[in-house]
């Protein structure tokens, strides 16, 4: 088990502790099994409409723990493709679970799954990710 904690310096939005916005996540993995996990209270100015969370905030949550799997590995890539599935609406009255895993990979080409969960397990929306990793060989 592994976890990453926001490092001064690191200004993402989402896991820098830098960013006087940014979300400063901490998660935790296996880089042996290619998984990363993360829970959070999310912040209201996520909000789109009513207490739900905006469908942008959504996508950017499953990119950032789809990243986190590959930095688990100590590999740096970037997002190529993200294709979503919002399937229950994100309240931000509660806590939240993000989960990814490593599918498979392809040399620098690999493909990450992706999902946010409320307390009771159900799963709220889910994505695949394609990223380009460039610090890799096999
Ligand atoms: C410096 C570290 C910083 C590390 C910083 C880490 C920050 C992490 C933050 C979270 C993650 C992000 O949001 S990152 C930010 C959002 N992402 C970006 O800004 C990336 C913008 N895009 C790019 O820069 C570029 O497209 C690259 C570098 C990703 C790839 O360019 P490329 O090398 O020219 O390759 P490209 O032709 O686009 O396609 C790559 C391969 O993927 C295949 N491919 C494309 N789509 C699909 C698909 N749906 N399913 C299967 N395969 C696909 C193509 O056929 C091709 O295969 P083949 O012909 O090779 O076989």
């Amino acid at each position: 088990m592994k976890t990453l904690a926001p490092k001064t310096g690191n200004s993402c939005f989402g896991c820098g502790a830098d960013n006087p916005l940014g979300l400063k996540l901490t998660f935790h993995g296996d880089p042996e099994k290619g998984t990363a996990w993360t829970e959070f209270l999310p912040p209201h100015f996520l909000a789109g409409g009513a207490n739900m969370m905006h469908g942008g905030f959504i996508a950017l949550l499953l990119d950032e723990v789809s990243s986190k799997v590959l930095s688990m590995q100590g590999k740096r890539g970037v997002t190529r493709n993200l294709e979503i599935s919002y399937q229950k609406p994100v309240n931000l009255s509660g806590p939240v679970r993000l989960e990814g895993s490593l599918i498979r990979h392809e040399g620098r080409k690999h493909f990450i799954k992706a999902r946010i969960l409320n307390p009771g397990g159900d799963v709220l929306a889910e994505s695949e990710a394609l990223f380009l990793v460039f610090n890799t060989s096999s």
